[in-house]
């Protein structure tokens, strides 16, 4: 299959990329086979621009928990762990695998809406959640997440290997595999170092949790008399595998240097931690020591939404405020963390996160034919100040379209909203 894109501002968020360029893209099978003025070849498939459409890298959402999607909206303004443990685990535990299909099919479509095409998950059914992506054709890093606070006879662990084992390198290879501990609060040391042994032997990353509140900080303290990161930085996570630690909003200045040198790096999630009140995550400072830092939203059982863009304002205009500075953590950053960076810490940069000949064609087309989008005096900021994801108008992954014209391919929308309804009342009734 070739598909030729005509006509449009291609922003390939390349190293010292970051003027889009009038052009046109041709993509062969699963990959971007040429970037350039005008392309002659003969396509299969057509998309005329003319002019109107940026195009884009499709954004990497590094934290998420799709089948929160169906507890979007029914339990907010609460603190993390009330909202966790009253009302999130309650329900969670009357979610069928069936349900857990239908909730991340529901994120997968609100992804692909707002220009997403790469995502990491940590739940629970993860058979489920891989059938889903399989048949919608996103890419997604799957782990199955791990809480050891009681003995399951090694049930959850288990599910997290079979995961592995049947899905790694699976779909086409744009789903791969993680290892998840949940988070310092719900792993002891012991299970905890066990999971990174297998990790570091298996070649695995860990996907986590870290330092998301300030309970957090005063529970781990209580307990092992240290910071979360250091708790994690004495059982060698950070030299043993490839890291990818979810939010790392309470770190202090000697946190930030365990950090340092990691392979992988940071989802922040600004959104999740606004709504939750959980603090600002020291972007800038990580950035600053080299540390890779992406953005995330976290289950939209939190932030309530899964739009990639909603999140690159909100970081940016976080460390701006934080700072008393508008000039920290400019535009272009803001959207390096949302595409390149997330594909560092998903370990797929060789795949994903630019646009260049070689790569994945893992793309979006946004349409600038707007008011709020005029003038295009600077792409970078337009993008990440004013455009949200209803303004994306194709989505690519693989070499597939999933979104064109804003109209979802392997998503029948009607039936989505059939499924969703019945089976989102039935999990929160009477929670
Ligand atoms: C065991 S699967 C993952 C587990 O994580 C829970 N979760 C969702 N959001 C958060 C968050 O912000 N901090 C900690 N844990 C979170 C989710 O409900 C699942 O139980
Ligand atoms: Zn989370």
């Amino acid at each position: 299959m070739r598909i030729r894109i005509n006509d449009v501002f291609i922003l390939t968020m390349a190293e010292g990329d970051d003027c889009p360029v009038r052009g046109d893209i041709l993509i062969e099978g699963d990959t971007i086979t040429k970037l350039s003025p005008e392309i002659v070849e003969e396509a299969d498939e057509v998309i005329e621009g003319g002019g109107r459409f940026v195009a884009m890298p499709g954004l990497i959402n590094a934290h998420q928990h799709t089948p929160m999607s169906l507890l979007k909206g029914f339990s907010d303004d609460l603190k993390l762990m009330d909202w966790l443990e009253r009302k999130m685990l309650p329900a969670e535990a009357r979610m069928t695998p069936e349900d857990i299909y239908w909730g991340a099919k529901l994120s997968m479509a609100e992804m692909i809406k707002s220009g997403t095409t790469a995502f990491a998950d940590m739940y629970i059914h993860m058979n489920e959640i891989a059938t889903a992506i399989d048949e919608v054709g996103m890419r997604a890093s799957l782990t199955r997440g791990l809480v050891f606070l009681e003995d399951d006879g090694g049930k959850r662990l288990a599910e997290a290997l079979e995961l592995v084992d049947r899905w790694h390198g699976k779909a086409e290879g744009r789903i791969t595999t993680m290892l998840g501990p949940h988070a310092p609060y719900t792993c002891p040391p012991e299970p905890l170092s066990r999971v990174i042994g297998m990790a570091e032997e298996m070649k695995l990353p860990v996907h986590i949790h870290l330092a998301e509140t300030k309970e957090e900080i005063a529970k781990i303290r209580e307990q092992y008399n240290q910071t979360p990161a250091e708790y994690l930085y004495n059982l060698g996570l950070f030299e043993k595998a490839h890291v990818l630690l979810a939010h790392s909003v309470h770190l202090n200045r000697r946190d930030i240097g365990y950090l340092k040198g990691m392979r992988g790096g940071v989802s922040h999630n600004p959104v999740s931690n606004l709504k939750l009140g959980c603090g600002i995550a020291p972007v800038t400072e990580m950035i600053k020591q080299g540390i890779t830092v992406g953005l995330g939203t976290d289950g939209s059982g939190s932030a309530t939404t899964v739009d990639m863009f909603e999140e690159i304002k909100a970081a940016t205009w976080l460390q701006k405020l934080d700072y008393g500075d508008p000039t920290v953590l400019p535009a272009g950053q803001a959207l390096r963390m949302a595409t390149s960076e997330g594909a560092k810490l998903l370990n797929i940069a060789h795949q994903a996160g630019t646009l260049e000949v070689g790569k994945k064609a893992d793309l979006i087309l946004i349409d600038m034919n707007k008011p709020h989008l005029q003038p295009l005096h600077n792409a970078e900021s337009l993008l990440a100040y004013s455009v949200n994801g209803a303004d994306v108008d194709t989505t690519i992954v693989n070499g597939r379209v999933l979104m064109r014209n804003r109209k979802l391919t392997t998503i029948d929308e009607e039936e989505l909203m059939k499924q969703v309804s019945v089976r989102s009342r039935r999990i929160v009734d009477g929670i």
